[in-house]
């Protein structure tokens, strides 16, 4: 079989030609000549809204984005997906998260074995525990209820459920809050354990491997702190629980195999929070809402395997990602929720889309000749207008970004929640349009001022314009729209590795920071010397002179 190559397909030059023309449009006048432009470049999916027409594109780049699809075989890649095929090839694993939000009894097979009565078996066993610890009925050693959990975990076994409960969870609906441990920081473990009753805390380990260090750092923190409160050690069965697919780990740990949520090696962490990974968000908001979340990654799974590529939304993000970062050559792409609640998504969007596709290397084991993964970045309106946006408007790189919003707040608080819409909104537009000498001159004669100033003002009050956005457009952040939200961009990600040729479903590039932490690690206990450069040397020295024992 000859080598696929994408960058030297026909269709590729064919983008490097049209890239040449595109970069000298500028957006306003794609608007200016094309009045029907939103309706050629929106659509609707699984409840959300995408309006993709201020982007440096036309009929014509999509098409030829959709054949880049096509020459990429990205339809028989989805299909591949969907078989259970083992698309993560370096690891020879299926990734088969659309499994985990798939609400029939059958149709996904992994190596020909039917999985979906094994994650309905572990759903069933969440509404157990969930029900029980809600209503009240799951004791702790005492006799007393559960008021809080605590998930431990990291990276995937953190960012997802983190960013979902708090979406989700209203402070003021019943069930048990929930904190989140992580880092192997001794401050986060104070804080989160300081306010906490030992009575009436129930822990979720959280690792897919179960060798996590710092996983297994904090796990063995928190039995201790509950032990040194709790009659005995029969008060783990009771304060414990935990989720991964290694039980054996698991059971070694002191955690009884009835306590103990499975997930498969076909799920990969940064896209686990559907599997049991997810149990902080079914005990934060019932297990109702969590089948709702669940219901609406299915809807945009249903429309990612069925439409057109040119109508189908991950797809359409998937391409326009790469048409800024590999021919515009984009460095970065912004994420900026409208959205409270999805304050951390660019935290978990980080893990998801850049240990997904940060790779220089394709299936072939050859560097890859152009840029892949973008570096993803964001935060929450309306707050990054007043950090960070001046460089959007006035600075000199190009920032594709992706704007969500929601019409209506699940509070009411007279206009803030069209303020906010408002706001969201009105950025894309200043963005697209820009600000001509012009325009700024004529600004600048109404406000009064003199004519110095108002020449000495003049190049600063003018905005170059031309920043391409998506916006994506939610009814309300409920469970389901979160759910379509997510799976949409687990989709982008897959499209994008597709394109590009790479593996999104392994991550080798985080295993040798581990290695050599080891290594450093053994010497601050004074276990022998390692051979290292200069600066780690002097860095070590100085961890010697100031550690106080
Ligand atoms: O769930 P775990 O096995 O503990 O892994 C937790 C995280 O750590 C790893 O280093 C990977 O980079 C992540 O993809 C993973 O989500």
């Amino acid at each position: 079989m000859s080598r696929y190559v994408i960058q030297h397909t026909p269709v590729w030059q064919a983008l490097i030609r049209h890239h040449r023309e595109a970069a000298d449009w500028h957006m306003r006048d794609l608007f200016a000549r094309q009045p029907d432009r939103f309706a050629r470049f929106s659509l609707t999916a699984a409840g959300l809204r995408l309006d993709y027409s201020k982007n440096r594109i036309n009929e014509e780049t999509i098409a030829l984005l959709c054949q880049l699809a096509q020459a990429a075989r990205l339809p028989q890649q989805m299909q591949a997906m969907r078989a259970g095929a083992p698309i993560n090839y370096s690891e020879q694993r299926a990734a088969l998260h659309v499994a985990l939000r798939h609400p029939e009894q059958e149709g996904y097979t992994v190596v020909g074995q039917a999985v979906m009565p094994q994650v309905h078996a572990v759903r069933e066993q969440m509404r157990v525990l969930v029900d029980a610890v809600r209503a009240g009925q799951w004791r702790g050693y005492g006799g007393a209820t559960i008021t809080d959990v605590v998930n431990i975990g990291i990276g995937g076994s953190d960012l997802g459920p983190r960013m979902v409960v708090e979406a989700l969870q209203a402070p003021e609906a019943p069930g048990p809050r929930v904190h989140f441990l992580s880092n192997i920081d001794p401050e986060q473990l104070h804080r989160v354990l300081s306010g906490l009753n030992p009575a009436r805390t129930l822990f979720i380990v959280v690792s897919k491997s179960f060798t996590t260090l710092e996983t297994r750092l904090n796990a063995e923190a928190a039995r201790t702190w509950l032990l040194a409160a709790a009659p005995d050690e029969s008060a783990i069965a009771q304060h414990f629980v935990a989720v991964s697919s290694n039980l054996t780990a698991v059971q070694a740990f002191g955690i009884a195999p009835a306590q103990t949520f499975a997930m498969w090696d076909w799920v990969g962490g940064r896209y686990s929070v559907w599997s049991a990974v997810g149990l902080s968000v079914a005990l934060a908001i019932g297990m109702d809402a969590f089948d709702a979340f669940l219901a609406g990654g299915h809807a945009m799974d249903d429309h990612f395997f069925n439409a057109p590529l040119a109508e189908n939304m991950p797809v359409l993000l998937g391409l326009m990602g790469i048409w800024y970062n590999t021919f515009f050559k984009a460095h970065t792409h912004a994420v900026m929720p409208y959205v409270h609640g999805l304050r951390s998504l660019p935290a978990h969007l980080q893990q998801l889309d850049m240990e997904s596709n940060g790779k220089r290397i394709g299936s072939h084991g050859e560097r890859l000749g152009f840029d892949t993964g973008p570096i993803i970045w964001g935060d929450v309106g309306v707050n990054v207008q007043h950090a960070f946006f001046q460089l959007l408007h006035q600075g000199t790189r190009l920032i594709p970004a992706d704007f969500i919003v929601c019409v209506n707040s699940l509070h009411e608080h007279g206009l803030h929640q069209d303020h906010l819409f408002a706001n969201g909104v009105a950025q894309t537009e200043a963005l697209m349009r820009g600000k001509t000498r012009e325009e700024a001159r004529l600004e600048l004669q109404q406000s009064g001022v003199d004519d110095a100033t108002a020449q000495r003002l003049l190049p600063h009050k003018v905005f170059p314009g031309n920043q391409p956005s998506n916006t994506l457009l939610l009814d309300a952040l409920t469970p389901a729209a979160l759910g379509a939200l997510l799976a949409l961009y687990e989709h982008k990600v897959f499209v994008q590795g597709v394109i590009w040729g790479i593996n999104s479903f392994d991550q080798w590039g985080v295993e040798y920071g581990k290695q050599l932490a080891q290594a450093v690690m053994a010497e601050l206990q004074g276990q022998g010397e390692g051979e290292h450069d200069a600066s780690t040397q002097g860095l070590l020295a100085w961890h010697r002179q100031l550690r106080q024992s």
